[in-house]
């Protein structure tokens, strides 16, 4: 591979943006790539991965530079140096990379790898936690897996075509696609694309959704003609799916205290065919009062730690506080609490997350339900999805019913 000097040069913009303003990875890639119109997708793909293997490999590489934070730019060109050693990557003979000590790099990189929480670049608090709440063998196994980068898959969108249609219309515009099994509706991409742009999608074929997440409408035991709340819907994307499974038929209340967020949901629907989704800002309590005992299936796709969707998000593991952490449990209790009033006798609720650690999920289920409002239900079924175990983003779901008296 040959480096090219302003695309090396957005990178570095980039990681300045990240590591020293705080600004969101996602957020500084979409804005870099729009940076030149004359790149291609090669330059695109260049910079886009580039920035995210650095984030990702944050610690590591900072320790191999001998940097600390918060980096000037001379050194996150020692950061980028070490980068494209470890990559194999001949250094071209520019001022910025002169002097780097690759020996010297490749060596340190055999050294530190002997410590987890440096080989996989985590925060020393975040190390002991995973340790504490999974146990060494799998925690090990889990950080290893939440540190590769993540397969890009679709959820087809079934209210407007099938898979093996969708495949062969991606097909046409040189996307090639696979099936995955025991995953009825995902297609996975065969090379990294941007799908964003494709006549498919922006005629609402497909959502792109990991695997793992498409599991969660599903897990809700929908049926067309029901009654159902999603809580916590954000953009939607699970809304989305409860509507394909409901084939457009029925209710359902898609929820969050982000008028913001509903809007774009209000978008996303309507470019899938999604008709029967209305969407309700939670601006205050009388807002869930109103739906106590209505509904057949209410989800709870609850805010989370992130830890399990570390592969698409790396950044979170350097934005994530411990501090943070005891408050979103607090609130995860919260919600289950309170929403779970909507569901009505004989109906059904998931709490889900996006989260790989007990103390967010089953344990969140247990204390619900010995608590008071918890006892008017049954534990039906959980899953805890890991990464290292399914190959996708980690994640939790249960499943609980109301009881009927
Ligand atoms: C995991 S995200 C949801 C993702 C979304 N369901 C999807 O599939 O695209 C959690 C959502 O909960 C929302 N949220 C946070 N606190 C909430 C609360 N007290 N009540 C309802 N929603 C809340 C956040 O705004 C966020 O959109």
């Amino acid at each position: 591979m040959r480096l090219h000097r302003n695309l090396v040069f957005a990178v570095i913009d980039g990681l300045n943006l990240i590591f020293n303003e705080g600004e969101y990875a996602d957020k500084v890639v979409e804005k870099l790539l729009k940076r030149d119109k004359r790149w291609g997708s090669r330059d695109r793909a260049f910079v886009a991965e580039t920035t995210y293997d650095i984030v990702r490999w944050k610690r590591l590489y900072a320790e191999i530079a001998e940097v600390r934070e918060p980096f000037d730019r001379e050194n996150l060109w020692r950061i980028f140096a070490v980068w494209a050693t470890l990559k194999g990557i001949n250094l071209p003979d520019w001022k910025q990379l002169a002097g780097t000590p690759t020996r010297r790099i490749k060596g340190k990189f055999d050294e530190l790898s002997k410590t987890r929480k440096l080989k996989e670049s985590v925060p020393d608090w975040l190390d002991a936690l995973g340790e504490k709440e999974l146990g060494n063998a799998v925690w090990t196994k889990e950080l290893h897996a939440l540190n590769q980068q993540a397969d890009v898959i679709l959820r087809t969108n079934t209210l407007k075509t099938t898979k093996k249609d969708l495949q062969h219309i991606l097909a046409e515009s040189e996307i090639k696609t696979s099936f995955l099994k025991a995953y009825p509706d995902a297609l996975v991409l065969e090379e990294r694309t941007n799908v964003f742009t494709t006549d498919a999608f922006q005629n609402g074929l497909f959502e792109v959704q990991d695997a793992s997440s498409q599991k969660v409408a599903a897990f809700l035991e929908v049926a067309p003609g029901m009654r159902v709340a999603d809580t916590c819907a954000g953009a939607g994307g699970k809304s989305l799916h409860l509507a394909a499974l409901m084939q457009n038929k029925g209710q359902i209340i898609a929820m969050d205290i982000y008028e913001n967020k509903l809007k774009v949901l209000k978008r996303r629907a309507k470019r899938n065919g999604a008709h029967n989704i209305e969407t309700r800002w939670i601006e205050n309590t009388k807002v869930i009062k109103k739906l106590h005992n209505s509904l057949d299936r209410v989800l709870i796709d609850a805010p989370c730690s992130g830890l399990g969707v570390l592969r698409r998000n790396p950044d979170a593991k350097w934005k994530l506080q411990p501090e943070f952490l005891t408050e979103i449990k607090k609130t995860q209790q919260q919600i289950l609490q309170d929403y779970a009033k909507m569901v009505k006798p004989g109906g059904k609720l998931v709490y889900a997350t996006c989260s790989v650690l007990p103390s967010e999920n089953q344990e969140q289920v247990k204390t619900f339900l010995t608590s008071e409002s918890g006892k008017d239900f049954t534990f039906v079924k959980d899953e805890k999805v890991l990464a290292h175990k399914s190959g996708f983003d980690g994640f939790y779901m249960a499943l609980l019913e109301r009881k009927t008296n």
